[in-house]
């Protein structure tokens, strides 16, 4: 149950953050609570309880659903309305949880609503007479709060950052630039869904390097890397925003292209091979890619997909290489034909 437990925090850091601030407060401010009742001072006691239940809540919901979203917006404007509240029944001592509050909220929530929330609830406690008597009190806190504030927002801001430039690391292969297998999973899901809904049609093309291992054999590993540095930048160069460009391993590519039915995925594979013949080089020697293509039947899975596109590459190798080939199979029963390349028309027509 242990393990099961870590695993689960471990793999999602915002529970994590929810459900160590619902630890930390059951376990921080029950002994408050006890205190305030054993003190005679039942009011605070029971907000105190409230604000406990509140945050124990907030966890347990994010713990069963898994929407940390919500119960973290929750519990920060728990925190906030319970810190007002605190500051307004008990004064300055109770003015003192607007700082571990204004944390939590930057942990919490992101750094715009928990700006907003902060600010609101130190403009609720300096406007009470009740929470800072004095004029100075009140400057001081309104100018320490601030303080506190900005240094969590540069933080948030910083983490904010650092988290999406890792996810982009994640999915994005280090010398190419391209996304990598993992990262086309979720791309594919997203445009298959889109391609069924709208009917829009969708394309995926695989290459590969030919004969690549003379070029690393020849050359040297560093002349290959350089090779595929540029066969990526040509790739960017000649294909649309929407477009996704994937390095599926080695020296084997994937482009998605959605909106290309048959007609457009031979002309852009076509203007692709003919573009790398023509512009990529490694110490004055041409390099060539073979393209497989197939566009996408509705009802058949990306793993199906990919394999048609796949097996049409090997058939552009094993034609002789620096060729296109194109699956055009239509659907059930229909027998299988290919289009290949160069100078060639479609095959099977
Ligand atoms: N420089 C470099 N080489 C790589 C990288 N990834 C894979 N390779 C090399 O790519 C070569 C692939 O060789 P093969 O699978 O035999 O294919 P090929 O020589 O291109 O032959 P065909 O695909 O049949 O045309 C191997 O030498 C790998 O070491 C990489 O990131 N950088």
């Amino acid at each position: 149950m242990w393990t099961r437990l870590w695993t689960r925090l471990k793999g999602d850091f915002h529970l994590a953050i929810v459900v160590m601030f619902g630890t930390i407060t059951v376990l921080g401010i029950t002994p408050f609570a006890f205190f305030r009742f054993m003190v005679g001072q039942r009011a605070i006691g029971i907000l105190d309880m409230l604000i406990v239940s509140g945050i124990a809540a907030g966890s347990v919901y994010a713990w069963r659903t898994g929407r940390t979203v919500g119960a973290a917006n929750f519990m920060s404007v728990t925190y906030s309305i319970g810190c007002i509240a605190v500051a307004h029944l008990a004064g300055l001592p109770g003015v003192l949880w607007v700082y571990p509050v204004l944390v939590a909220n930057f942990l919490l929530v992101g750094r715009w609503p928990a700006l907003l929330i902060s600010t609101l609830a130190v403009a609720a406690i300096t406007a009470s007479d009740a929470a800072l008597a004095s004029n100075l009190q009140k400057v001081m806190f309104v100018t320490t709060s601030v303080v506190m504030s900005l240094f969590s927002f540069v933080f948030a801001s910083r983490a904010e950052l650092q988290r999406s430039q890792l996810e982009a690391i994640a999915v994005q292969d280090p010398l190419t630039g391209a996304i990598n297998r993992r990262g086309m999973q979720a791309e594919l899901e997203i445009a298959i869904a889109s391609s069924i809904r709208s009917g829009i049609p969708l394309g995926f093309l695989i290459f590969d390097l030919d004969r690549f291992k003379q070029v690393n054999d020849s050359f040297g590993h560093e002349a290959g890397d350089d090779v595929l540095v540029q066969v990526a930048e040509l790739v960017r160069r000649s294909t649309r925003v929407n477009d996704r460009f994937f390095r599926l391993g080695g020296e084997e590519f994937g482009l998605l292209l959605p909106g290309a039915n048959t007609g457009a995925l031979w002309s852009i594979a076509e203007k692709l091979r003919m573009a790398v013949d023509g512009e990529v080089q490694c110490r004055g020697r041409g390099i060539t890619i073979s393209i497989g293509a197939a566009p996408f039947r509705p009802g058949e899975s990306a793993t199906d997909w990919l394999a048609r596109a796949d097996a049409a590459m090997y058939r552009a190798k094993r034609s002789g290489r620096n060729c296109t080939v194109i699956d055009v199979r239509t659907g059930d029963g229909d027998p299988e034909r290919a289009a290949s390349s160069p100078g060639a028309g479609f095959a099977g027509d």
